[in-house]
């Protein structure tokens, strides 16, 4: 007996999901599909599967555009016997969404050594080229991707590597194993679960009432400033954490928190993005920066963020050889506060 749409319903699930909107129908599948292993299953057999090598999604070049192909599981079979591997391995594969139509998206990665058979990684070069594409770093192709295509692969990335680093239970070292989805893993000896874990950072755009303070860290590429950003504490609240880390990098206390919008963020490990806009203090401005944590600090002028935001080419060198002050690309959440930093003083509704 399964409830949907708020009542008691004897039929099966595919019957009730007609009695709801798509997004929600959507919803209670993936639901369905994380808590049933045999439906998960079933859904691998209509399903499509993004691949990955050493967490580096495939992408193919099309036209004008980078996309990463979905292959059914019988290309999917067809490849792994190709290269003489069991097709145990897709065991290894995890859900990470599915259509308005209910075909189930997988994600598998082949470069990783497989938890669920004995085969070794899979050579990058020959499944490239038996894939006609390539295996491109994510935090490149993020550039070349669409917005969905790039959180689906982030989310993908994210998801494959904790399975890989959670292979073994922290209270009694014995092999954990995965559920079909991929949504946790269990230690069958001590009974441990394991979620997917995600560490949430708090970002802030820091306003004087005309200028917004932007910083960057000596490992930035050259010439890019951000939003300040930091993990949060255990037991801190968001906005014990922006004022904290806001004191800690920069020396100044800040008042006037207003949040603006979250992301997942795939790099180096899984975090939620949490961001903020925050005034100084009328007054304080100066700028004291921490340089165990930040390579320069500076505030920056309205202009200055406009012309920033419209360069595209950050690598342009300037002719005396310096590298100009740029920003973060636009899919990163860092981007969006500035934007809208520099649209709310437009309007001159900038919280001051
Ligand atoms: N999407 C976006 O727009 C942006 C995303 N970010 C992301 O925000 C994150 C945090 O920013 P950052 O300024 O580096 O953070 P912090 O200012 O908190 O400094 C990072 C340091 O904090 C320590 N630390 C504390 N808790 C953790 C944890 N849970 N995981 C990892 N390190 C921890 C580490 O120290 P130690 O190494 O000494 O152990 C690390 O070097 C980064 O991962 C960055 O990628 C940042 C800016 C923009
Ligand atoms: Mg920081």
């Amino acid at each position: 007996m399964s409830l949907y749409c708020g009542i008691v319903c004897r039929r099966k699930p595919f019957w009730c999901y007609r009695l709801l909107s798509t997004y929600v129908a959507k919803t209670r599948y993936l639901f369905e599909l994380k808590e049933d292993d045999d439906a998960c299953k079933k859904a691998q057999q209509t399903g499509t599967f993004y691949l990955f090598h050493g967490l580096a999604p495939l992408l193919q070049k099309s036209e004008h555009q980078y996309l990463p192909p979905q292959h059914s599981l019988s290309e999917l079979e067809r490849l792994l016997d190709k290269f003489g591997q069991d097709t145990q391995r897709i065991e290894d594969s995890v859900l990470i969404g599915c259509s308005e139509h209910h075909e189930a998206w997988f994600a598998l990665d082949l470069g990783l050594n497989s938890s669920s058979s004995i085969n070794a990684a899979l050579q990058k070069p020959e499944i490239e080229r038996a894939l006609q594409g390539s295996f491109i770093e994510l935090r490149k192709a993020l550039f070349w991707l669409n917005v969905k295509d790039a959180s689906l692969l982030s989310t993908a990335q994210a998801l494959l590597r904790w399975h890989d680093a959670h292979q073994f239970c922290s209270r009694c070292g014995q092999p954990t194993e995965k559920n079909v989805a991929g949504s946790k893993r269990v230690c069958p000896a001590s009974k441990s679960i394991y979620y997917p874990q995600m560490a949430p950072v708090v970002i802030t755009l820091v306003s004087d009432g005309t200028r917004c303070l932007l910083a960057r860290q000596s490992s930035f590429p050259k010439g890019m400033y951000s939003a300040l950003a930091g993990f949060c504490d255990i037991g801190e609240s968001v906005e014990e954490a922006v004022h904290r880390e806001v004191a800690e990098e920069v020396g100044l206390e800040v008042e006037r928190l207003q949040y603006s919008a979250s992301q997942h963020w795939p790099f180096p490990n899984s975090s939620l993005m949490i961001a903020c806009h925050a005034a100084v203090k009328p007054g304080h401005t100066e700028i004291k920066v921490n340089l165990r944590e930040l390579e320069a600090a500076a505030w920056f002028t309205h202009d200055e963020v406009v012309t920033a935001l419209k360069r595209n080419d950050p690598y342009t060198q300037q002719q005396n050889g310096t590298v100009p002050f740029w920003l973060p690309p636009k899919l990163a959440i860092a981007h969006h506060l500035i934007k809208e930093w520099v649209e709310k003083s437009t309007c001159s509704t900038v919280p001051a």
